[in-house]
């Protein structure tokens, strides 16, 4: 693909496919709430699935949150930026965290921004989201909390930059790490790894992937590690579908014969 415009051309090739979930699969809101996946990206993915094709959400929201999305459709699935992760059995591999130090820190960060009204933050009880969207105003009142916090909690938390946020998550929560984690087990061993992702905390899951040789693909404008792009969210959902089509995946999904 040599355009943003473009279509990438997909190859007969076996693929693995970890998509982002805000600004990729599904438009940014006003607020984290309001955010959905439009009903023909859920079929098209459910597709995929269904066609017996690996496929996992690698996101920044908690596991709890991204089966409210997909519902019914559950999938391997990595949240909080990579620090929780379920696998293709169902099985949980988070990492171990400072529960004491969590609690401690939340406390203070509710305190720090009920001084300021127009910043919301997202309590994921294991990170947290300082956003400024709706009061662009605050944008460095967020930076200065969220940099302190780090610095003062370094052994907890990390600083993550995104999209009009800025968000503590813990250390050692990666998305680069928990693609290569999927790419080690079934059914994804073996697989070409494919992401799409539009944001910063991304650029790791973009590295992993080119490590893999595999495709890294941006959704939308901006510096990145990525190798190709896809213009929009919209974009996205067209790209799967004609995906889909070009690896013959059945248009409904399989019934099982009783
Ligand atoms: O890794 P992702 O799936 O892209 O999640 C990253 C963060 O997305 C959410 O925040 C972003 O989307 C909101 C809704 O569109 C938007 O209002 C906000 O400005 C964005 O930063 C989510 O709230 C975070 O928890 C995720 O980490």
């Amino acid at each position: 693909m040599n355009d943003q415009n473009d279509q990438p051309a997909p190859e007969p090739r076996r693929y693995a496919f970890f998509f982002d979930v805000d600004g990729t699969l599904a438009e940014i809101q006003p607020r984290p709430e309001l955010v959905f996946i439009p009903p023909a990206t859920l079929a098209a993915l459910e597709r995929l699935h269904a066609g017996g094709i690996p496929v996992a959400v690698i996101s920044g929201r908690p596991l709890a949150q991204l089966d409210a999305l997909l519902a019914p459709l559950q999938l391997p699935a990595a949240g909080v930026h990579g620090a929780e992760r379920r696998d293709a059995t169902g099985e949980l591999r988070n990492l171990a965290l400072d529960n004491q130090a969590l609690e401690r820190i939340q406390r203070e960060l509710q305190q720090a921004c009920s001084e300021h009204p127009g910043l919301h933050l997202e309590n994921k009880s294991v990170a947290f989201a300082l956003h400024f969207r709706q009061a662009p105003e605050l944008e460095e009142v967020a930076r200065t909390l969220a940099e302190d916090f780090a610095q003062r909690y370094a052994e907890v938390l990390t600083l993550q930059p995104g999209k009009c946020v800025f968000e503590l998550k813990p250390r050692g929560a990666s998305k680069g790490e928990v693609i290569r984690a999927f790419m080690q087990e079934a059914p994804f061993s073996g697989c070409t790894p494919v992401f799409l992702g539009d944001d910063l905390t991304d650029e790791a899951g973009f590295a992993a992937v080119n490590a893999l040789d595999g495709r890294s693909i941006k959704v939308g404008d901006g510096p990145s590690e990525a190798r190709e792009r896809v213009a929009s969210v919209a974009a996205v959902g067209s790209w799967i579908e004609a995906l889909l089509n070009e690896l013959g995946v059945p248009a409904e999904p399989r019934i099982k014969p009783d």
